[in-house]
């Protein structure tokens, strides 16, 4: 597979975020190892990786809630704590504790107050779709509630660079439109989003760039779509008549998976060309043949698993 982690982003541009050669161990966990690299203004970035791959670590390196043990971590020229003091950071993190006995109006005017440059909570209530809820205690909140707080309480002001922790986990559907429609608004407005998420759609139709992180390594930097080129694999479908040689078909050059149900086949090739004249030769007459690239979560996994496999040779 090729190197992935080249990014297009503007040379010209002063970085929002600059990670220099960044290391975080915790004991014998390597949770960010010699990471390097910079997000530029006006970015929607999505931070994915599988679970224990240092997504968490990284945004509190970002946020100066941890410090590196080597490199160096640079928000708009200063170091993370300036930057949040001045105001320029906004955080909306996986289980930030809320206040619990005070209202979300009483919550979410206190971090109003705190920012040096604030909106009007009446305006971030109304924004987050808690508005309804301003007079409930926030211990009372369901999960999707909470969600809806913690997302007001990182745009209570006017912000730079908002960071988010798997910000929808647990919102339901139109939560997420709103959500995700107020962020690509602020980056519209020339903001830079960086969110880590498990929601592989999501980073697909939000993110205008893609981080792929490995180990605390970063295995991929690019768009949704070079991602899904790069990572080689395309998913070939077929539906078959009759008894179907399912050992034959594993033996297929070039498979990387295979999954028969009833009649139809789905395999994924990393070269589908290949394959498909194997299955020729097989004596195997596909009908509905369809050949497509990869979505993002399929890209996500080969590339994972690839790096993977590397790693235990
Ligand atoms: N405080 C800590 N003490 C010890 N090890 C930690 C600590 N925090 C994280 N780790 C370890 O560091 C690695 C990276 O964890 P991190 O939480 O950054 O990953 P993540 O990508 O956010 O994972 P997830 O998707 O599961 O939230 C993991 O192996 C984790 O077990």
């Amino acid at each position: 597979m090729e190197d992935m982690t080249t990014t297009a982003a503007p040379a010209t541009t002063t970085p929002v975020v600059g990670f220099d050669q960044v290391t975080k161990t915790y004991g014998s966990v390597r949770a960010v190892d010699g990471l390097s690299l910079r997000l530029y203004p006006g970015e929607t970035v999505a931070l994915l990786g599988p679970n224990g791959a240092g997504k968490s670590t990284t945004l509190d390196l970002l946020l100066g809630l941890k410090n590196a043990d080597s490199g160096t971590v640079n928000v708009f020229g200063t170091g993370p704590r300036e930057a949040i003091v001045a105001g320029r950071v906004g955080a909306m993190l996986q289980s930030g504790g809320l206040m619990e006995d005070v209202t979300v109006a009483e919550l979410v005017k206190l971090a109003c107050s705190l920012h040096p440059k604030p909106y009007k909570a009446a305006e971030v209530m109304a924004r987050a779709g808690i508005t309804q809820i301003a007079d409930r205690k926030v211990n009372k909140l369901s999960g999707g509630q909470a969600q809806r707080v913690r997302f007001a309480l990182a745009t209570a002001g006017d912000s730079d660079l908002i960071i988010l922790d798997e910000p929808t986990t647990g919102m339901d559907v139109s939560a997420r439109q709103a959500f995700w429609a107020t962020m690509r608004e602020q980056a519209d407005q020339g903001r830079t989003v960086l969110f880590a998420t498990h929601y592989l759609e999501e980073a697909d139709a939000i993110a205008d760039r893609v981080l792929v992180l490995h180990r605390g390594r970063l295995l991929a930097d690019g768009t949704a779509a070079e991602i899904k080129a790069k990572a080689g694999a395309r998913r070939v479908a077929f539906d078959l008549e009759g008894d179907i040689d399912e050992p034959a078909l594993r033996g297929l050059p070039f498979l990387t998976s295979i999954d028969v149900s009833g009649q139809t086949v789905r395999i994924q090739s990393a070269d589908a060309d290949a394959t498909v004249r194997a299955l020729y030769g097989l004596g195997v007459y596909p009908r509905n043949l369809e050949v497509a690239g990869l979505g993002l979560e399929q890209a996500f996994v080969a590339i994972t698993e690839a790096e993977e496999a590397k790693q235990s040779c």
